[in-house]
């Protein structure tokens, strides 16, 4: 299932990221502006305990964020991009890390890295990665998080394709997928169109 965050400054800013002529510093600006916008919908439904505090005032019962802490999965490169801004909401969040890169000639990942917390079957994991396009990396990393014993999962993008979406729905119909918007197709090279182009280069300046 996939949830389209269509706030209005998410789309405003959205369009500015996509445009060719943004600079890579703007790039990575606008996408932790646009995680952190993100993040906030996405963590909308978190639990929420009772906690007795004392203002300067008087004794009240407050409440706070309960469970285990969250954990946050940045799909590298391209989802630290995505990872600064969600870090700014909940900075004691911990931190994994899946290391992928697809084939360039069969489109599919290749893993070089993965170091994620313990304890998690206890956390909300929510995976950060800008693009979701053929949608095997995004599932990839959702079952080496599987392996690694995490029962609760949320995927958050930037952009995806509806390719895509299909492919990660049939892998893993219980994780939902929160994105800024669903384009219209994949090119030849497995690029999503009309897309912002290749973010982890964008992100970096490496092209
Ligand atoms: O849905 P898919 O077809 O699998 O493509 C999406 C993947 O491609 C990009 O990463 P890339 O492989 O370019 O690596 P990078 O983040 O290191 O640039 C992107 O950040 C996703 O991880
Ligand atoms: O359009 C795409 C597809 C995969 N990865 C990207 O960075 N961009
Ligand atoms: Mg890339």
């Amino acid at each position: 299932m996939v949830t389209v965050i269509d706030h209005p400054l998410v789309q405003h800013k959205l369009t500015l990221l996509r445009r060719k002529e943004t600079t890579t510093g703007e790039f990575r600006r606008l996408c932790r502006e646009i995680a952190l916008l993100l993040g906030y919908e996405v963590l909308r439904d978190l639990p929420l305990e009772p906690i007795t505090i004392e203002t300067p005032l008087e004794r009240m019962q407050a409440v706070q964020v309960s469970g285990k802490k969250l954990c946050f999965i940045s799909v590298l490169r391209a989802g630290e991009g995505i990872l600064d801004g969600i870090l700014d909401l909940v900075p004691s969040a911990r931190i994994g890390h899946v290391g992928l890169y697809r084939d360039p000639a069969t489109h599919e990942p290749v893993k070089y890295y993965f170091k994620v917390p313990e304890g998690m079957a206890e956390r909300l994991c929510i995976v950060v990665d800008p693009m979701l396009a053929t949608g095997h990396s995004a599932a990839a990393a959702v079952t080496m998080l599987k392996e690694a014993g995490a029962r609760r999962l949320k995927f958050v993008c930037l952009l995806a394709a509806p390719e895509g979406l299909a492919w990660f729905e049939a892998a893993h119909p219980d994780v939902p997928v929160f994105a800024a918007a669903v384009d219209r197709e994949l090119d030849d090279h497995a690029y999503i169109h009309p897309g912002l182009g290749d973010a982890g280069d964008r992100l970096f300046g490496t092209k």
